[in-house]
């Protein structure tokens, strides 16, 4: 591994830049298709590591994922036992597993290193509460068998899903083809990142599965068949946060096109937040536009539900001009790394002014150097790290590939941001 020098911005950023499609959405149509009725076409899905990953664990279970040009055509298949590769996709670890409850014969689980350290153990509890047997040799983590004998009873199950929104997710997309759907009861700490539920449900609603999400905490699929439904996926508004934080942080003016003007992303919030840290910001049927003023004000905000938005808007916070405080996101210690810890590490490391809080950080103003910005193989510490470099010098980020978990050729796109 390299490092990347991180190029330092010498103007202001003016900028149109197009961003892949949604992981979150992709890999959950992915799914969706594997376990409907018929064929169904995936339009614009994102093509990086964690949606590679995702066809090719539906390939293995015996799916067909055809490319169709820039398209995924995806045929559901009589689902077979298979080994799974989940490298450090949560949404492949996490939404798999209960498809592989619904294959005929055993599907071995495993990862990245880092992966065996993301938690698991609510979800492989609540899949032996649905009746699926898995053997995890009592560790609750990856490696783990799923023994699948084509069918799930389902039922109501009770879980704690306040490390992860993921599980919820996990049994709600597979749950219409369980016996008897599924009941699931959530119990503990608030659960985060609830607009990735929000996008769960909405995207089983528009595959016709009845799904009742009226009480808290309580959400309910009926038993019944996935229908095929042709997609195109929206950009990821997510993987837009950098980009659009050089605007603020070079005083220059980034576009991002085919932003949508309803999403259940929770890359959708960027927009509000931004804002409140001194941006003009513009949404028009044609693009999303954010043009930064000079001036890069605190932000005091609770990120319980936009946890993935956290690097990037810290790596901000720590150029702006006062005390930042970003709470609500205890459960970012699950994440690709512990992004608490990895922030706060990194941050002070350049000489940043950062304390770690029981949910969160606090972010003061401080004259940052140059200096090795570890990513800990997470492509978003890579990307903030990008960040703080367009206004610090001699910033080197260890592991700018790993950007390509979500995002391809992000230092191409970053130069020809710069350049454009
Ligand atoms: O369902 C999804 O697609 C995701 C849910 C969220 O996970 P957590 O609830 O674990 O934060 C989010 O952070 C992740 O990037 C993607
Ligand atoms: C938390 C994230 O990913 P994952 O889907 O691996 O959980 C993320 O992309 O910020």
């Amino acid at each position: 591994m390299t490092d990347w020098p991180a190029p330092r911005a010498d103007r202001a950023v003016h900028a149109t830049v197009e961003v892949p499609g949604s992981k979150s959405l992709t890999n959950r149509l992915l799914v969706l298709a594997a376990l409907a009725d018929a064929p169904s076409r995936i339009t614009a899905p994102l093509r990086a590591r964690d949606t590679d990953l995702m066809a090719g664990a539906l390939r293995a279970l015996g799916v067909s994922v055809e490319d169709s040009g820039a398209d995924w055509v995806v045929a559901p298949q009589r689902l077979h036992g298979a080994t799974v590769d989940t490298g450090l996709a949560g949404t492949v670890m996490r939404f798999v597993p209960p498809v592989a409850a619904l294959a005929h014969g055993d599907t071995v689980f495993d990862g990245d290193e880092y992966a065996r350290s993301r938690p698991m153990h609510a979800l492989l509890d609540a899949l032996r509460l649905a009746g699926v047997v898995v053997d995890d040799g009592g560790t609750g983590r990856l490696p783990f068998t799923v023994r699948g004998t084509g069918s799930v009873p389902g039922g109501v199950v009770e879980l704690d899903a306040s490390a992860s929104s993921q599980f919820v997710s996990a049994l709600l997309l597979a749950g219409a083809r369980f016996d008897k759907g599924v009941e699931l009861r959530h119990v503990g700490k608030p659960v985060p990142s609830q607009p990735h539920i929000e996008m769960t449900v909405a995207v089983l609603r528009r595959a016709g599965v009845e799904v009742d999400d009226a009480v808290h905490n309580r959400w309910l699929v009926a038993p019944g068949t996935i229908c095929a439904v042709d997609s195109v996926v929206e950009p990821d508004l997510s993987n837009a946060a950098p980009f659009l934080a050089a605007a603020l942080v070079t005083a220059g003016e980034v576009r991002i096109p085919r932003w949508p003007a309803a999403t259940t992303q929770a890359g959708d919030a960027l927009r509000g937040l931004v804002a409140l840290m001194g941006a003009e910001v513009w949404l028009t049927s044609e693009a999303l536009t954010v043009r930064g003023t000079g001036r890069i004000g605190p932000l005091v905000a609770d990120l319980h539900d936009v946890g993935e938005l956290t690097p990037v808007l810290a790596a901000l916070c720590a150029l702006s001009d006062g005390e930042s405080r970003l709470s609500g996101i205890a459960h970012l210690r699950g994440h690709e790394t512990d992004r608490l810890a990895a922030l706060a590490t990194e941050l002070t490391r350049l000489g940043g002014d950062v304390t770690q809080t029981d949910d969160g950080l606090t972010i003061r103003p401080a004259a940052l150097h140059g200096g090795r910005w570890q990513s800990y193989a997470d492509h978003r510490m890579a990307t903030a790290g990008a960040l703080l470099g367009l206004a610090v010098d001699g910033v080197l980020v260890d592991d700018i590939a790993c950007t390509g978990k979500t995002l391809p050729d992000f230092a191409g796109r970053w130069l020809r941001m710069l350049d454009a």
